[in-house]
């Protein structure tokens, strides 16, 4: 699979191939970006956070509820001060269900909710609370010292002008309405509630008999003991409904959902984290990897070069070498080409071309261009009588020993078999012509002995001369043919002399 994938990618364009790589780094990059994230999802301090406020919060209820008891039972003032801290408790709430991104968690809003409504019906209940406890309070304070106070004056004067047996009886009523509404602060209950308006009836109806100063303070009492009646129970039930509320538990529940919501974020925060190491670790490896392929491919690019370039040396030297060897053969053809490869002298077509240019020079001097047209007179007879190979020598030494003779500028050259041409440029006279054509002669006679045999040779040579611009005109060709003639006549005149064409052209002079 990752073959056959690895396979396909490197048939791919390089242009296809970079934008894969990039499209594949943009992946790898997204995915990193996207683990980060996720394993830095929880953050412990924000937990402290939501911790701390919640302690705040269960701290402020708890300090809600001790002033609460301290106004029931009358060691602190009721009133709307009772619900000083449910601004704070309400700012907390706030910045809690702010703080985090777990607040949106649905059981956090739930408990959010339930803390909230709790908050709320506490806040009203304690305004009633507040409303009531007063009036409750000062009728407690007020009820035993109203009854002691009456019951000194009924002992005094009060007393000593209503009838003793009445007097005795507002007492015990006075004594059983403090027990019982004693009894029934503790534990306020219908039948307590039925037992203290019996004795404040028995109060009321024993008004008649005092004075009117008795009285008053009859009904103040009757009026704080009917107070203490209809508050007392009411409070009760107040504080049962306050403590009802249950704020801590919603508290507590909030608490619960924080902490499981947190833990939950955290199991997935270190799973992400295990995550994102191994995939951070995979990705060491992949660079790794990449970058040991890119040595590899460095270092076989370095070698592939090293060799192109020793392999391009070797072509450059080869090809310096053939270029040198092609231009000796080139030179050896041009040689072979102009040359003749036995005697190497030059060949027919380099006289040809030597004589045009020889005639060309004459046109434009006035000079005279001669040419001895020399055939070997019996060398049928060495090749016949010892063999080719003497033959061959033969015509070696008349070429060497005929050269040997002529000036530098001068040429001798075989056209094939047994002839051979002398072209003279710039000849002063006939005369010197003739000398040298002289000389040629007796080179030749002088081959008397080859390769140990002997051989007796001479040579019939044909001169014909061209000079001036007329002499050119006529070219090449022709004087070769004039001198061939002549070479004829020669052979004809009985061999081993020269003979002058008669159309040969000299200086005035001569
Ligand atoms: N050894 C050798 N013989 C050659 C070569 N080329 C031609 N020949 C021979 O040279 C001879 C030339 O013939 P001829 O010119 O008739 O012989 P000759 O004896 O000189 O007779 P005349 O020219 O009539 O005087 C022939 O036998 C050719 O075969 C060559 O390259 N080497």
């Amino acid at each position: 699979m990752v073959a056959v994938l690895a396979q396909r990618v490197a048939s791919l364009k390089p242009r296809r191939r970079l934008q894969l790589a990039g499209v594949l780094v943009l992946v790898l990059a997204l995915l990193l970006a996207f683990l980060y994230i996720r394993s830095d999802a929880a953050d412990p301090e924000v937990r402290n956070d939501v911790m701390l406020n919640l302690r705040e919060l269960e701290k402020l209820d708890a300090e809600w509820d001790a002033n609460i008891l301290r106004a029931h039972i009358g060691r602190a003032p009721a009133g709307p001060h009772l619900n000083n801290q449910l601004p704070r408790m309400r700012d907390l709430l706030t910045h809690l269900g702010e703080a985090t991104p777990e607040s949106d968690s649905p059981a956090i809003r739930a408990a959010y909710t339930q803390l909230g409504d709790a908050l709320q019906r506490k806040e009203l209940l304690v305004a009633q609370f507040a409303r009531h406890n007063p009036p409750l309070r000062e009728a407690l304070v007020f009820l035993p010292p109203a009854v002691a106070d009456l019951k000194t004056e009924l002992g005094g004067i009060e007393g000593a002008l209503a009838p003793a047996r009445l007097v005795v009886r507002l007492d015990a009523s006075l004594n059983a309405l403090l027990t019982e509404i004693l009894r029934y602060n503790a534990a306020p209950s219908a039948a307590l509630a039925g037992r203290i308006d019996e004795i404040l009836g028995d109060i009321a109806a024993q008004e008649i008999a005092f004075s009117p100063a008795v009285v008053e303070k009859m009904d103040a009492i009757i009026q704080a003991a009917r107070v203490i009646l209809e508050k007392r129970p009411l409070e009760n039930r107040l504080e049962m409904q306050i403590a009802a509320t249950s704020t801590d538990a919603a508290l507590d529940r909030l608490g619960r959902e924080f902490n499981r919501t947190f833990d939950t974020a955290l199991a997935v925060r270190e799973r992400y984290r295990g995550y994102l190491f191994a995939y951070s670790a995979l990705l060491l490896v992949l660079l790794a990897y990449s970058g040991v392929r890119l040595w590899r491919s460095y270092r076989i690019i370095g070698e592939v070069n090293h060799r192109l370039q020793a392999a391009n040396e070797n072509l450059e030297l080869r090809v310096a070498e053939r270029t040198a060897e092609l231009e000796a053969q080139s030179k050896q053809l041009e040689r072979l080409a102009q040359h003749d490869s036995l005697t190497g002298l030059i060949n027919y077509r380099q006289l040809t071309r030597l004589l045009e240019r020889a005639l060309a020079r004459a046109g434009r001097r006035d000079t005279v261009v001669v040419l001895m047209f020399i055939d070997l007179d019996g060398f049928k007879a060495v090749n016949d009588t010892w063999g080719h190979a003497t033959g061959d020598l033969v015509l070696q030494m008349v070429a060497r020993r005929v050269q040997d003779k002529l000036r530098a500028e001068d040429a001798l050259a075989r056209l094939g078999g047994d002839e051979f041409v002398i072209m003279l440029e710039e000849v002063a006279s006939r005369e010197g012509a003739l000398r040298v054509a002289q000389i040629a002669l007796d080179q030749i006679r002088s081959v008397t002995e080859a390769d140990g045999h002997p051989v007796s040779i001479s040579a019939s040579i044909g001169i014909s001369s061209a000079r001036g611009h007329a002499g050119a005109a006529r070219g090449s060709a022709a004087l070769l043919a004039e001198a061939d003639k002549a070479m004829y006549e020669a052979k004809q005149a009985g061999k081993g002399v020269f003979v002058v064409s008669s159309q040969a052209q000299w200086h005035t002079a001569s």
